[in-house]
């Protein structure tokens, strides 16, 4: 018989491109591993230049797609991308309780608390911010917001390593186990540099910054490999460093499509051969 994988759990947005939300994380879960599993909370309408819009998933039915697959499947860890409304985060909230996932139960939980695409379009009802910070951060075994995450839920603007700390010190006290602050929109630095805390506990994955405009999926790939690799049993601070190396590969290999900003790529994973150069088409 063949072996089962681990399975991990996205509860996040389409996007229509396929550079970030549940189909990042899937190719994502695939690269590192683990059986993806999803719960699709919103669709968008989106491709390289921009979101023109979204339809969001009633909550019942993002609840009950969780109940599906972790009553049936089981899940080993699971995180959270766009998440859309208020309403919606309540209902994850709750169903996440009821699986047993979330810090002080027995599965991982990863909170990514995608606010916008990084051409700045809204993912996230202004009044939902609130719910993010009260309802699911208290739940989160590792939050890993990026600077204008850290900017609209903290208030801190965030211009070095010291302003990174006292961010992840802000933002603990909402209530997660552990905080990932990203570094990647720190332009001015030559490195990227996150910056993982638990109160007690600092680590720092410094590395390479890579000259490219094409990052279009670059949290919602390092969230996804890091819930893969707490599903295979690593602890938080290996699972963030196996995300790092993972995710610095993707941007250092990530390409153009359409007329914007093209996606962190996976591929490096595939024999080069099975890659077909799309760019010597025409
Ligand atoms: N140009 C880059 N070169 C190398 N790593 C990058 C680059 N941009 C972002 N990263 C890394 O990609 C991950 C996502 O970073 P960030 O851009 O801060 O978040 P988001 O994609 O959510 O906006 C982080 O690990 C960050 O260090
Ligand atoms: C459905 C969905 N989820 C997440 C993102 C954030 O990704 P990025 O910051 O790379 O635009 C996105 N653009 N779309």
């Amino acid at each position: 018989m063949t072996a089962t994988p681990r399975t991990a759990l996205t509860i996040a947005g389409s996007d229509s491109g396929g550079g970030a939300g549940i189909q990042a994380d899937l190719r994502t879960f695939f690269a590192c591993g683990v059986h993806g599993l999803t719960a699709l909370t919103a669709v968008t309408v989106q491709n390289s230049v921009g979101v023109s819009g979204f339809t969001e998933i009633p909550p019942e039915v993002v609840t009950a797609q969780i109940d599906a697959v972790a009553n049936d499947m089981g899940v080993d860890a699971a995180k959270t991308g766009m998440l859309a409304t208020a309403e919606i985060i309540s209902a994850v909230a709750s169903a996440v309780d009821a699986a047993d996932i979330g810090r002080n139960r027995r599965i991982p939980f990863v909170v990514d608390p995608v606010a916008a695409s990084m051409h700045g379009d809204p993912l996230l009802r202004a009044e939902a911010l609130e719910a993010i910070r009260t309802e699911l951060l208290p739940k989160a075994t590792l939050v890993a917001p990026n600077l204008d995450e850290v900017r609209l839920l903290t208030g801190i603007d965030v211009r070095n390593a010291e302003d990174s700390r006292k961010a992840a010190e802000a933002l603990l006290d909402f209530g997660p186990q552990w905080v990932l602050v990203k570094g990647g929109h720190l332009s001015g630095d030559s490195r990227c540099v996150d910056l993982l805390f638990d109160g007690t506990h600092i680590v720092t994955f410094d590395g390479p910054r890579y000259d490219t405009p094409h990052t279009h999926g670059g949290g919602d790939t390092l969230a996804s490999a890091i819930t893969a690799h707490l599903a295979k049993g690593l602890g938080v601070p290996d699972a963030v460093a196996a995300g790092k190396k993972f995710i610095e590969r993707c941007v250092a290999e990530s390409y153009a499509l359409g007329a914007g900003v093209g996606p962190v790529s996976p591929f490096w994973r595939l024999r080069p051969e099975s890659v077909q150069d799309r760019s010597q088409d025409r």
